[in-house]
């Protein structure tokens, strides 16, 4: 239903997913989902230290500026869940 959080979806604040900005728990946030590159960051092709440096945080805009907004490659991404924040409720009730 609008307005409502889909029960199925994990969602994270940023409060959390800044928690995992380190090696053994690497989160980023790309496009409102939340991925858990842990496993996958040493396959990243533009190196480890890139992911590390924007993990526990939205990575978006970084990401669009490397160019590589569509192509993901070859790397399994897991997507633990969606940012969870009080934006997606007030968009929910625009008024025009
Ligand atoms: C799910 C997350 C990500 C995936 C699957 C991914 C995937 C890739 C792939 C396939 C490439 C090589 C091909 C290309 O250049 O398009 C690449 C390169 C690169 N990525 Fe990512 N990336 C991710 C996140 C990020 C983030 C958050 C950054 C931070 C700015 C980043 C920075 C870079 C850089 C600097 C390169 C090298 C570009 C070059 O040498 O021209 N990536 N990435």
């Amino acid at each position: 239903m609008a307005g409502q959080l889909d029960q199925t979806i994990k969602y994270y604040t940023l409060e959390k997913i800044q928690k995992h900005n380190h090696s053994k728990s690497t989160w980023v946030v790309l496009y409102r989902k939340v991925y858990d590159l842990t496993k996958v960051s040493e396959e990243h092709p533009g190196g480890e230290e890139v992911l590390r440096e924007q993990a526990g945080a939205d990575a978006t805009e970084n990401f669009e500026d490397v160019g590589h907004f569509t192509d993901t490659g070859e790397m399994k991404l897991n997507i633990i869940g969606d940012l969870h924040s009080a934006v997606t409720r007030l968009t929910c009730h625009n008024t025009e």
